[in-house]
């Protein structure tokens, strides 16, 4: 069965890659990518080892604590457990031969009064998300992570950072990418109703039309506020695709020239360190914690001085008091909520008081009151 999948889909690339790419033919392209997006899902989620569902595949049985979990991923041996022995102390077994870590290993340690948690993952190959290896328990487990460093030996090819990126992309990762900005909506009847906010380079109505019947969709509402790719269409009906943050740690450059040093640099979303030396650590933590957009918010029970020692965590360049609540607990927007009280840079006068849709800064104090308490 799933050597069939295979073949069609090796006939489906095959077709892709000999097909001009023009205007006349980009609304055919655009159906064979829809067909191979379908294939290759139907290949995650029929096969071995996979729990089917949610993206295929399940990930190392590891609670989640903390804040914030952060996944380690890259090929054997680039040094993945010597970095999270150096981050949290908790000792992951490091050695010079490949595939040492056989599960996920979690340690944590606490920065600017956010707990974070960090997993170390077996080393994953070329593959991995088709089923070699534990690959696809590491890429299900990221799945489940606010963040991954991308972990790459600085002195190996940089081939081995596009092979991760293709793994992961398979596995419906999307690294450093927003979700495009489009409205779909399928509906019971009416056709579809096509519209484009912003004009499109890539999409036009014919396409959407074909790619959506591969889909059995007939009717739907499609609004286009960004210009998008054909690609990112197919993500939105695909649905279940992760968008995560991920910072390229570039390790071993204790063995690095100068020169060799300035091509790594040229790498967007980089840090270059040496988990051995414990070299630049603090400008990875520095940056992990921009990528992850941690915002603290401080609590202030009525009548008492805010905790400063545990900042509620909120991941959001702009979190609205409502998040805040929902964070602490599911009911107080249920339950009750008022209003709050906020101290800080979000407001003009200290305190003040705010509604629910107030967007709060980092740092800033939040005291919820309740009609209850009234
Ligand atoms: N020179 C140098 N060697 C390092 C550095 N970090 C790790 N190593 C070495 O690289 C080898 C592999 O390190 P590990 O931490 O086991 O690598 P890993 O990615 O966890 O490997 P697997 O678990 O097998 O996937 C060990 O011999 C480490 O001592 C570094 O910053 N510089
Ligand atoms: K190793
Ligand atoms: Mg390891």
């Amino acid at each position: 069965m799933s050597e069939a999948i295979k073949a069609k889909i090796k006939e489906l690339e095959a077709e892709y890659a000999r097909t001009q790419k023009n205007k006349q033919t980009e609304g055919h392209l655009g159906l064979v990518k829809a067909k191979l997006a379908k294939l290759k899902r139907e290949l995650l989620e029929g096969g071995t080892g996979g729990g089917g569902g949610g993206g295929g595949g399940r990930g190392f049985d590891v609670s989640k604590t903390g804040d914030t979990r952060i996944g380690f991923v890259g090929f054997p041996s680039v040094g993945k457990s010597t970095l999270l022995t150096a981050l949290t102390g908790t000792e992951s077994l490091a050695a010079a031969y490949e595939f040492t870590t056989l599960t996920a290993v979690p340690g944590t340690m606490t920065y600017r009064g956010a707990k974070i948690q960090m997993v170390d993952l077996p080393g994953i190959i070329e593959g991995a998300k088709d089923g070699k290896g534990r690959g696809r328990q590491v890429i299900s487990t990221a799945r489940t992570c606010n963040m991954l460093l991308i972990c790459l030996d600085a002195m190996k090819s940089m081939q081995h950072k596009k092979l991760i990126e293709r793994e992961l992309d398979g596995f419906g990762i999307r690294l450093n990418q927003e979700p495009p900005d489009i409205t779909f909506r399928k509906k019971e009847k009416g056709g579809l109703n096509y519209q484009e906010i912003v004009p499109q380079s890539h999409l036009t109505q014919e396409t959407c039309v074909q790619i959506l019947r591969e889909y059995k969709v007939h009717s739907a509402d499609v609004v286009l506020r960004s210009d998008i790719t054909v690609d990112q269409f197919i993500d939105v009906v695909e649905g279940n695709r992760k968008y995560m943050p991920a910072l390229y740690v570039m390790n071993k450059i204790d063995q690095l020239t100068i020169e060799e040093l300035d091509i790594i640099c040229q790498i967007p979303h980089h840090v270059v360190v040496s988990a051995h030396h414990r070299w630049n650590l603090d400008e990875l933590m520095e940056k992990i914690w921009e990528y992850c957009n941690m915002i603290r918010i401080y609590t202030k029970p009525k009548g008492q001085i805010p905790d400063y020692n545990e900042p509620v965590i909120l991941h959001d360049t702009s979190p609205t008091v409502e998040q805040f609540c929902n964070r602490i607990h599911r009911a107080i927007m249920e339950k009750g909520f008022k209003y709050a009280w906020v101290w800080g840079t979000s407001v003009k006068h200290q305190p003040q008081k705010c509604g629910k849709d107030h967007t709060l800064s980092d740092e800033d104090v939040v005291q919820v009151v309740k009609g209850s308490s009234l």
